[in-house]
């Protein structure tokens, strides 16, 4: 089988994927989530023409006055009576303009005997500290696209806008399946042969960040048959995820177990470093994910199809990873027949790699914050020049 390169096993994935219905949300329980519908204001903002400071509505042609003060506007307050010819109103920050009035005096540059107002500073335009009714967005406009993710301003903006609920995509479910003899679960003993299973809580961790309910249904021994009954029990969830036994060994047994619980595979098999063994397909209604054992291995591939197929079943406009350039500061060796996905970190001076790029390498990965791209069959790379990036 030949070796598929990422963009079209990311495609190929996000094909394989139906998306997920939505579900009506209290809006501060949204947050995070991607919208299943478009949202347009159900109002204008702001609804008048509002004063930005505290201090006194005129008519700006009166400058620099003198005005007779007539009652007060203070936020909260509608239906004011019109300003006369040589009126002014007491105003406050928020607070509607009465008609006839078109700039706020603001009360450093008032003089206020009584009464009466003149203006002892600084010429005033007509517009002046007013925020024009429906300046920020009118009713109907559109504010917000189907497939935007829901953060802390877009919440503001859609409350602001009227809405109290919003449509968006049911949280995947999603079930981890660590494999392999050699696990035990974290902090437990490990007498000779034994590992730490690292990887679920890696992705369990990596997770976290988006709108999802993992479950670790824990470490499957190298056997089929337990492999089989493991994966017939995760395929109640959105997404299956497993690491390990991905790879060509004998006792590599995750697809095998995969065919035989009655899945069909799409992929096997990445055209990149580290992450080769990657493999995908469906279970019955769920998405399955074949990660391969090595912790980096599991880290990058779960950067580039795990958390993008949660993002594309949340309905999300652009699943994949974010990606821009840098410059580099340490040299970097050509690469060969696949695109190398290189663990590295930001310093001052541009993007270092880190020391080890082995995919058992956990000490090093832990120093990385971003992944360099460097495609197949790159040349030497050298201090100063631009390279790919992936912000982790
Ligand atoms: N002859 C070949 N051998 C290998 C190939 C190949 O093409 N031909 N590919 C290599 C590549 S690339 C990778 S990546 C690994 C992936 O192997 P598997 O997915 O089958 O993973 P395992 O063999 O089960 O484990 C690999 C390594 O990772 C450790 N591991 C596994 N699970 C966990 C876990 N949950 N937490 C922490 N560490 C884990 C495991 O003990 C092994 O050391 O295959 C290469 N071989
Ligand atoms: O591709 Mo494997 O993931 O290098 O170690």
């Amino acid at each position: 089988m030949s070796l598929l390169p990422v963009a079209d096993a990311q495609a190929r994935l996000f094909a394989l994927a139906r998306p997920l219905p939505a579900e009506t949300m209290p809006i501060a329980q949204a947050a995070g989530r991607w919208l299943a519908q478009d949202v347009l204001a159900l109002r204008d903002q702001p609804w008048a023409d509002l004063s930005a400071m505290d201090g006194y509505a005129v008519r700006a042609a009166e400058y620099p006055g003198p005005w007779r003060i007539v009652g007060e506007s203070a936020a909260g307050s509608a239906h004011l009576p019109p300003l006369g010819a040589g009126e002014a109103m007491r105003i406050f920050t928020g607070a509607p303009l009465p008609p006839g009035a078109d700039a706020i005096l603001i009360q450093e540059n008032a003089v206020r005997d009584g009464d009466i107002l003149t203006a002892n500073a600084d010429p005033l335009p007509a517009g002046r500290n007013v925020r024009p009714a429906a300046f920020d967005f009118a009713r109907n406009a559109l504010l917000l696209k189907a497939g935007a993710r829901l953060g802390p301003a877009q919440i503001a903006l859609a409350v602001v806008a009227g809405h109290g609920a919003l449509p968006v995509a049911v949280r995947p479910k999603i079930a981890l399946l660590s494999t392999g003899n050699e696990l035990v679960p974290a902090g437990a003993p490990t007498p000779p042969g034994f590992l730490p299973s690292s990887n679920a809580p890696m992705l369990a961790a990596m997770l976290a960040t988006l709108p999802c309910d993992v479950m670790d249904l824990g470490i499957v021994p190298d056997d089929l048959d337990a492999m089989v009954a493991a994966l017939e029990q995760a395929a109640q969830a959105d997404i299956i995820v497993s690491t390990g036994g991905a790879s060509v060994g004998d006792h590599d047994l995750v697809r095998p177990a995969f065919l035989q619980a009655g899945g069909s595979l799409d992929f096997w098999k990445i055209r990149m470093r580290p992450g080769k063994p990657l493999m995908a397909g469906r279970l019955g209604d769920a998405l399955f994910l074949g990660l391969p054992g090595n912790p980096v291995s599991a880290f990058v591939t779960g950067t580039l199809f795990l958390l993008p197929l949660v993002r594309h079943l949340s309905g999300a406009a652009d699943p994949r990873p974010p990606i821009g350039d840098a410059i580099l500061a340490s040299p970097l060796p050509a690469t060969a027949e696949r695109d190398d996905y290189l663990r590295a970190f930001r310093s001052p001076d541009g993007i270092v790699s880190v020391t080890s790029q082995d995919s058992a390498a956990t000490a090093a990965m832990a120093q990385a914050d971003c992944l360099i791209l460097r495609p197949a069959n790159s040349p030497a790379a050298a201090p100063g020049d631009r390279v790919t990036v992936l912000p982790l």
